[in-house]
């Protein structure tokens, strides 16, 4: 590559996990003190962070080449870039986040035909103008700077369009949702110029493979153990492997030594079954990517 890859990494409440997620996938990246430039150690890429409302922005006009930002924003602004893949996490979780229409606990508000005529606040301006549009419900869309969900309590709005993820600020605010507009999860986005250059995709190509190694990883745990030969069927038919399950002999003994990958959820059932058909020294260990072509 002959430039640099600009890289954008969202600030705000995707930072700390994709920060995270990019330790995992093998990049060190740091951010010093106030500096919007964090360092990372590949001289080949130069990280900039970024609020997530702008990136798909800045990445549509070269200023970035990469970046990552929610589905949500890159749809407010119909944004014309590459998705290069979904990464599936939010601020808390490995899961999807949820933008919603929610009302008062006690508004006679049922359905969105009822908010005809009423006003709805929003940090999400433009889609929720166009879903209201859409479905001819005529509302007052005013545009919210963040602690959306007051605006409700202390009565300047009659809905909200609001990200929820835990649902706990929806319930810290006595709210009830009535529809969701849209899941969101994070996405690699690129420019299409940038993409049409063979370096560079070769280099995001790899980026977005070992994020997606590095995030798969974090849902499953590595299982050792070892198992006397007479009990090795019992055993191995417990494991759901995402491939075979290795077996290997251990020197100068009938005993082998059995390994896979599985769920991590999955473990606080599987070792007491194993250990009950004859697994001994079973150890579980994390996992940093899980890379499938
Ligand atoms: N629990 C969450 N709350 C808010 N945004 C979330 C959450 N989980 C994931 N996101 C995603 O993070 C991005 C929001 O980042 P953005 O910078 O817009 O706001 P923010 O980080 O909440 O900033 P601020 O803290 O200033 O409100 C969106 O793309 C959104 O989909
Ligand atoms: O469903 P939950 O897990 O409770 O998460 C959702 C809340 O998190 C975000 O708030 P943020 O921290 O960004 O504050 P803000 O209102 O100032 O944007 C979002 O705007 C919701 O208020
Ligand atoms: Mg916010």
């Amino acid at each position: 590559m002959n430039e640099q890859l600009k890289l954008g990494l969202p600030k705000g409440s995707l930072q700390a996990a994709t920060l995270a997620l990019f330790k995992k996938a093998g990049w060190d990246v740091s951010v010093a003190g106030r500096s919007y430039f964090p360092s990372i150690d590949d001289d080949t890429i130069t990280c900039a962070l970024c609020r997530a409302q702008e990136m798909a922005i800045n990445v549509e006009n070269g200023t970035l080449d990469v970046g990552l930002t929610g589905r949500d924003w890159i749809a407010e602004y119909a944004s014309d870039v590459h998705v290069v893949t979904d990464l599936v996490y939010s601020k808390v979780s490995a899961k999807p986040a949820r933008w919603v229409v929610a009302v008062a606990y006690d508004s006679p508000v049922q359905t969105l035909e009822d908010l005809q005529g009423k006003t709805v606040s929003t940090e999400l301006v433009g889609y929720t103008k166009r879903f209201f549009d859409e479905r001819g419900i005529d509302v007052k869309v005013k545009f919210s700077w963040g602690a959306t969900e007051a605006k409700v309590v202390s009565g300047l709005a009659d809905a909200i369009v609001e990200i929820t993820e835990t649902e706990s600020t929806i319930k810290a605010h006595g709210l009830r949702v009535i529809h969701e507009l849209m899941q969101t999860n994070t996405q690699l986005i690129v420019n299409k110029t940038a993409w049409a250059d063979p370096a560079k995709r070769e280099k995001i190509e790899e980026m977005a493979m070992l994020l997606k190694g590095a995030l798969v990883a974090g849902k499953l745990v590595g299982l050792k153990m070892n198992v006397a030969k007479a009990d090795v069927e019992k055993v191995v038919n417990l494991l759901p492997s995402l491939h075979a399950p290795t077996v290997a002999h251990l020197y100068q003994s009938d005993w082998l030594s059995v390994e896979t990958v599985v769920d991590s959820g999955a473990v606080r059932d599987l070792i007491p079954r194993l250990l009950k058909e004859g697994a001994e020294g079973i150890i579980e260990y994390p996992l940093n990517k899980v890379v499938n072509k």
